[in-house]
């Protein structure tokens, strides 16, 4: 489990480790790691170009420490101070005992810079003099010391300029912004330095494929079909035949023993996947809404009757009269979510954690919003986020394919938030099968399923 903290959190882990430890130690240690990687990206030390960008905190204080390092070993280091009185005066006598040099503004272009403007201790969007001198160095790539400057730790919102990194050098745990978007995106490659520190249960964590696999539904030796668990899928409509087979397709991946359908598309269905019946019946678990079109209202109705567990997916979110009597895990983007919480695309493609929150609190549901780094919002508070799937998974049907997953995973008895974090895990790891970095339809993700968890249970 990769973990994500708050800047409150991880202040008092670090005021606990370093009164137990020697002055500066900490600082140490995160300035050895951050130069450690750049030399890393760089592939070499000596004679590399090192530009730091130094602010009037902590943060600058790392990357003096680091430039030390380096020009220690043979980097030619060149450091800009934005507040030079209120530079780290320790991590400045190193860089220039090291051979380092202060200079007023970049006076080459540099191989590398090193932005320690501001870490967790940043507020709001760069300020000008800072944006002027990062937006001055072009394309020239960027190490960021803990967070990239000018995004909100805490909520990966963006308010302003800040440095899109190459690379994230961040201490001690994740930081929220280094798994959730717009944030998360402008940390590139994130790199975690061990600080030893003693820490509380994460705000946001983000599940790797030893999670994933131990959460997996696997069957037991005297399983039969019942057992394992039966999705049903009322999806599809007369207008969008496609997406009750796409739905389909990603519900019956084998992780439940058996897929029933109900809905417009029953003859494509069956000679699509012929395994699925066709027809109402018992099941554990519904999948509502995918390409359901005005049916959508009256498909949620019949599966509310049955009080199983619920996926609710695109027009059955707007059916969603809160709050359903079984559990639920419902899976918008971000247009889709906008008009549950009646605010506009842009607001909840900016602030995706602080809208994924909100809508789970206020339907009292899980809610899964769809984007480059999915987010799944328990009503406790609890948020998980997954950073896995290629730009090629933005394709038409890869939301049904994802609903009818969820609902596999929910029909086989894990708890909504267990079924949408694991299966956007295994949709994100599917579609990076399936591409392999080239392009890929929603069918190709349903198809590599299979594949993924035999990988991940080998
Ligand atoms: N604690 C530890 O043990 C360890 C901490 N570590 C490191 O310390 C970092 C935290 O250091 P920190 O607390 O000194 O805050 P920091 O992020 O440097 O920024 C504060 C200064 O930035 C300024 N500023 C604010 N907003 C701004 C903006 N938008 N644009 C421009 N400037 C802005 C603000 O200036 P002022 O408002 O005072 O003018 C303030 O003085 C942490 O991220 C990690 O790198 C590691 O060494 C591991 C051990
Ligand atoms: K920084």
């Amino acid at each position: 489990m990769r973990s994500a903290h708050t800047v409150e959190q991880v202040r008092a882990a670090e005021a606990e480790l370093m009164a137990r430890m020697p002055e500066g130690a900490l600082m140490q240690r995160a300035a050895a790691g951050l130069a450690y990687a750049v030399v890393e990206f760089l592939g070499r030390s000596y004679g590399a170009r090192v530009l730091l960008l130094v602010g009037a905190g902590n943060n600058g204080g790392d990357a003096l420490y680091a430039g030390a390092m380096l020009a220690g070993r043979g980097a030619g280091v060149e450091a800009v101070l934005l507040a030079p009185e209120h530079a780290h005066a320790g991590g400045l006598a190193a860089l220039r005992a090291a051979g380092g040099r202060v200079v007023p503004g970049p006076r080459s272009t540099p191989d590398v810079v090193v932005d320690g403007i501001v870490g967790i201790g940043g507020q709001g969007g760069l300020r000008p003099e800072a944006a002027a001198l990062v937006a001055g160095l072009g394309d020239v790539p960027v190490v960021a010391v803990d967070t990239p400057s000018g995004v909100d730790v805490d909520t990966g919102r963006i308010e302003g300029p800040h440095v899109q990194a190459a690379v994230t050098v961040t201490f001690g745990t994740h930081k929220v912004a280094h798994l959730v978007d717009p944030a998360a995106r402008a940390c590139g490659a994130v790199h975690l330095v061990d600080l030893g520190l003693d820490l509380p249960p994460a705000a946001v964590t983000a599940l790797q494929a030893g999670d994933v696999t131990a959460m997996l539904p696997v069957p037991e030796p005297t399983a039969h079909k019942y057992t394992r668990g039966v999705v049903g899928v009322r999806a599809g409509s007369q207008t969008y035949p496609g997406a009750a087979v796409l739905c389909v397709a990603g519900a019956a991946t084998g992780l439940v023993g058996m897929v029933r359908y109900v809905g417009g598309a029953d003859d494509l269905v069956h000679a699509t996947h012929p395994e699925v019946v066709v027809g109402a019946g018992q099941v554990q678990a519904w999948v509502v809404g995918s390409g359901g079109g005005e049916g959508a209202a009256a498909a949620l109705r019949e599966a509310l009757a049955d009080g199983v567990p619920l996926v609710l997916d695109a027009d059955a979110l707007a059916a969603l009269d809160a709050p359903l009597p079984v559990p639920a895990l419902l899976t918008p983007h971000a247009g889709e979510l906008a008009r549950m919480l009646d605010v506009d695309r842009t607001e909840v493609e900016a602030d995706q954690l602080g809208h994924a929150r909100k809508a789970a609190d206020r339907f009292g549901c899980v809610v899964l919003l769809k984007g480059r780094h999915t987010l799944v919002a328990h009503p406790d508070g609890r948020v998980r986020a997954t950073t896995v799937g290629p730009p090629w998974l933005a394709t038409a049907g890869a939301g049904d394919v994802l609903a009818g997953l969820c609902g596999s995973l929910l029909a086989a008895g894990l708890d909504p938030f267990d079924a949408g974090s694991v299966g956007s895990w295994l949709h994100g790891a599917a579609a990076a099968a399936a591409s392999a970095g080239g392009p890929l339809q929603a069918g190709d993700v349903a198809a590599a399923l299979p594949r993924v968890c035999r990988a991940l249970l080998a």
